[in-house]
């Protein structure tokens, strides 16, 4: 078995047309087995195309694998669990949620000594240009707050917030906390922020130890993107909201009182 990881940094970085230069790495070599891309937007973008060239079926958001070619993967938003085998040519061609499986990669070392990792050399594969688009810069938001996708604390508001000036709580509450900031898509849609906060089914998956929703319904495409986080605190003005059925703890209020009250109470060192 050998696998080939497309990172997001060295593919992106060093090289135009990442799908491309995927392939063509793939096809010249001839030698992988699988091709795994993590399941976040640089995956989403490259690996469809690559397995469309690759003449291979993906499968894609894996969330268990329990045999080199048979996987667990989501459906209907999160709501079912698939087993997936993978029965096609090679390269099989996978993203996977990572998410889903433990961040100490230190552990991971530790327990799977017989698996080399050996770096691909890229350069080679830079020379024939496909020409249609190139890697201009990488312009990344400078904030000190903690990635969304991998923050022990989330902070997410929704539409109830109502507006991008009363959202300012929202952050002002994540920053006591140590914590990322995420957003509905109604919240985005409206305005208040923009689109790399938004978490759910067609945003980002976050697993958080602490995921704290304010004024949000829990609408199932949202859930689908939050429901592996460890406890789910939910604070929404409406008692059968549907975030109430996936939250660990909820509270029926006013996120206007609650959050300037939260704010005031914790503790200054709390992070
Ligand atoms: C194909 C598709 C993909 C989608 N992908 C996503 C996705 O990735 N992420 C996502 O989030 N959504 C997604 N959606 C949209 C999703 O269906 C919902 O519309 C959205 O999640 C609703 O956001 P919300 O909870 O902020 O807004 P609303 O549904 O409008 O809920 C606002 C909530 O705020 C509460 N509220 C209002 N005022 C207060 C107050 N003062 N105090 C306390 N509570 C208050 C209300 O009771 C209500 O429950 C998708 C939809 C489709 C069709």
């Amino acid at each position: 078995m050998k696998v080939l990881v497309a990172d997001s940094d060295r593919f992106t970085h060093s090289l135009a047309e990442p799908w491309a230069r995927l392939i063509q790495l793939v096809q010249q070599t001839g030698v992988y087995s699988h091709v795994v891309a993590a399941s976040g937007s640089f995956g989403k973008n490259i690996v469809p195309r690559a397995a469309a060239l690759l003449d291979v079926s993906p499968v894609t958001d894996v969330t268990e694998i329990s045999e080199p070619r048979q996987f667990v993967r989501p459906i209907y938003a999160g709501n079912a669990l698939c087993t997936v085998r993978y029965t096609g040519a090679d390269p099989c061609v996978l993203t996977i949620r990572s998410t889903s499986f433990p961040v100490d990669l230190q552990a991971a070392d530790s327990k799977s000594n017989e698996a080399p990792i050996s770096q691909v050399d890229l350069s080679t594969f830079e020379e024939e240009s496909i020409g249609k688009s190139r890697y201009v810069k990488l312009a990344s938001q400078d904030t000190e707050r903690p990635d969304l996708g991998n923050a022990r604390i989330v902070v997410t508001g929704g539409r109830g917030l109502k507006s991008s000036e009363n959202f300012k709580m929202i952050e002002k509450l994540a920053e006591k906390l140590g914590a990322a900031v995420g957003a509905t898509r109604a919240a985005v849609d409206s305005g208040f922020v923009p689109n790399d906060l938004q978490v759910g089914q067609t945003g980002k998956i976050v697993a958080p130890e602490l995921y704290m929703a304010f004024g949000v319904s829990g609408a199932i495409q949202h859930i689908a993107g939050m429901r592996d986080s460890k406890v789910i605190v939910a604070v929404n003005k409406d008692s059968d909201a549907p975030i109430f059925q996936v939250a660990d703890y909820g509270l029926v209020g006013d996120l206007f009182e609650v959050i300037p009250e939260l704010i005031e109470k914790l503790p200054e060192n709390f992070k």
